[in-house]
């Protein structure tokens, strides 16, 4: 029988520390060194000299403005999340709650068409700017799949970003609000209610890559297994990007999907855009043979993007899903 592992929801406790910053104007294999070194270590790095031109952030983000700034029953309007669409509070199907609105899009042209019907008063011009950020946020996913191939010297240079390139990748984009929480206590330094709430809790992201940006304010952190929690300081210059579950399980263990969290705070909206690269559904993950050695033998048993999807989405947000593909015998956890 196959059974969810238990999961481990961190401490509270958090640590200061530096996290990795690549430039990707770089030298070529000094950086794609230095990317599979921050996989390794931490699973989470943020790149700076991206490529992706300004000027589609820009609109991106205004239309992801224009869009929570309306009332809330015109944003209702929007099919609600079941994935795709509007969700307030409720993050998946099995109870998470944050303090977060968020729009889920699919990345297929078409789809992103139609829902824009309902999001915007000018739909083609949201189309447009999804579409257009959509396409450069995966060129510059493509390109880190690549340095990474290349830094763990896997001769087949294109073996993960060929599956976000395929026309039926189920890649996504979501757009995160995190409306400021007052602080309700009477007593403001004293009471336990004088603490950031949890917009959006404990996970990791279950594809294989995350583009993530966000607005000039704080909130996301990121857990380190030798530590705590570590929060990560707003660059909205820069992206930052997440090893999903899929890349732990397509270099055997080697890099690690980072678990992270957001909250929000008492003083400024924040809003984030995360860009999910994810293969075909019907894609077996390949497992690179340079990955298995006889001292590093396989830890997951072989799967579909598809089955892999349907255990994530069975589970809790912050539950650990690799568990389930471990080799029979294999006794830890993820
Ligand atoms: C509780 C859940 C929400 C989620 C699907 C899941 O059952 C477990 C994974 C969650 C997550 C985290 C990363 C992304 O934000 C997301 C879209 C994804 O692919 O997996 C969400 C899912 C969701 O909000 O639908
Ligand atoms: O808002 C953030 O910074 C993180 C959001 C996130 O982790 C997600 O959407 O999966
Ligand atoms: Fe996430």
């Amino acid at each position: 029988m196959v059974v969810a592992s238990p999961t481990k929801i961190h401490s509270e406790e958090v640590l200061a520390i530096e996290l990795p910053t690549v430039d990707l104007s770089g030298d070529r294999s000094m950086v794609s060194n230095l990317i599979v070194k921050a996989c390794e270590e931490y699973g989470f790095f943020k790149v700076k000299n991206h490529g992706v031109p300004h000027d589609i952030i820009a609109k991106m983000e205004k239309e992801s403005l224009n869009f929570f700034a309306k009332p809330f029953d015109e944003k209702q309007k929007v099919e609600l999340a079941k994935p795709f669409g509007y969700g307030c509070k409720n993050i998946g199907f099995n109870g998470d709650i944050g303090e977060v609105e968020y729009l889920l899009l699919s990345t297929n042209p078409l789809s992103i068409a139609e829902r824009s019907k309902t999001i915007s008063n000018d739909p083609a011009k949201f189309s447009s700017a999804v579409g257009a950020y959509m396409e450069a946020v995966r060129e510059l996913a493509c390109e880190l799949l690549d340095l990474m191939a290349e830094g763990l010297r896997v001769p087949d240079r294109s073996v993960f970003s060929r599956l976000i390139r395929d026309v039926d990748s189920d890649s996504l984009i979501r757009l995160n609000h995190y409306p400021p929480l007052p602080l309700l206590s009477k007593d403001k330094d004293s009471s336990p209610c004088n603490q950031n709430k949890v917009g959006f809790g404990e996970h990791s992201d279950p594809q294989i890559l995350t583009i993530l940006r966000s607005n000039d304010v704080g909130g996301l952190q990121i857990f380190l297994n030798d530590g705590g929690w570590v929060p990560v300081k707003p660059d909205p210059a820069t992206f930052w990007v997440n090893v999903g579950d899929l890349l732990q399980a397509m270099t055997n263990g080697r890099f690690v999907s980072v678990r992270h969290k957001a909250l929000t705070n008492s003083y400024k909206s924040r809003m984030s855009m995360a860009y999910f690269a994810g293969p075909p559904p019907n894609a077996r993950i390949p497992v690179p043979p340079e990955m298995i050695t006889p001292t590093k033998p396989a830890l997951y048993k072989p799967f579909t993007w598809a089955e892999f999807k349907k255990a994530a989405y069975a589970l809790r947000l912050g539950d650990s899903r690799l568990g389930l593909f471990r080799m029979e015998g294999d006794e830890q956890v993820a």
